[in-house]
């Protein structure tokens, strides 16, 4: 009984990361918003089982990467206010992560969307 409340906990500390990230991070709101809208088109378009696995897995690799990314910001910023060269690396290096992620994502999104729009 004790474990099994502990995996809820685990569950619920990881739904607040969540929300805290949603409601904090103003990248974060804007890869949702870009997330929902492409889901809707997903909707009205009737997109294949296939294109609807890649776009799932694109949002999640570019919703996880936010995320992380603002985990290793606040880290830094808790580890040291500082002008720090180790410091700029680490946020540089992940706010690149979800940049390639995102660029990914506009790509993915074309190659799904487009063939759709103009037919
Ligand atoms: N302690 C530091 N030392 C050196 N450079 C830093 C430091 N903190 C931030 N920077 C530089 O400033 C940039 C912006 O950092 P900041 O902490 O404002 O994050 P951000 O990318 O604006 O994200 P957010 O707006 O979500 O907080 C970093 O990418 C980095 O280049």
């Amino acid at each position: 009984m004790k474990k099994r409340n502990e995996r809820w906990k685990r569950f619920l500390y990881a739904w607040s990361g969540i929300v805290t990230a949603a409601k904090e991070e103003t990248h974060m709101k804007i890869h949702l918003t870009f997330a929902a809208v492409a889901m809707v088109f997903a909707f009205v378009f009737h997109i294949s089982i296939q294109e609807w696995l890649v776009l799932l897995l694109t949002i999640g690799v570019v919703i996880s990467l936010e995320m992380v990314n603002t985990a290793i910001e606040r880290v830094v910023d808790l580890v040291t206010k500082d002008v720090h060269p180790l410091a700029k690396a680490a946020k540089d290096i992940a706010a690149g992560a979800v940049f390639v992620a995102a660029v990914m994502a506009v790509a993915v999104g074309l190659i799904i969307f487009w063939p759709y729009v103009i037919r």
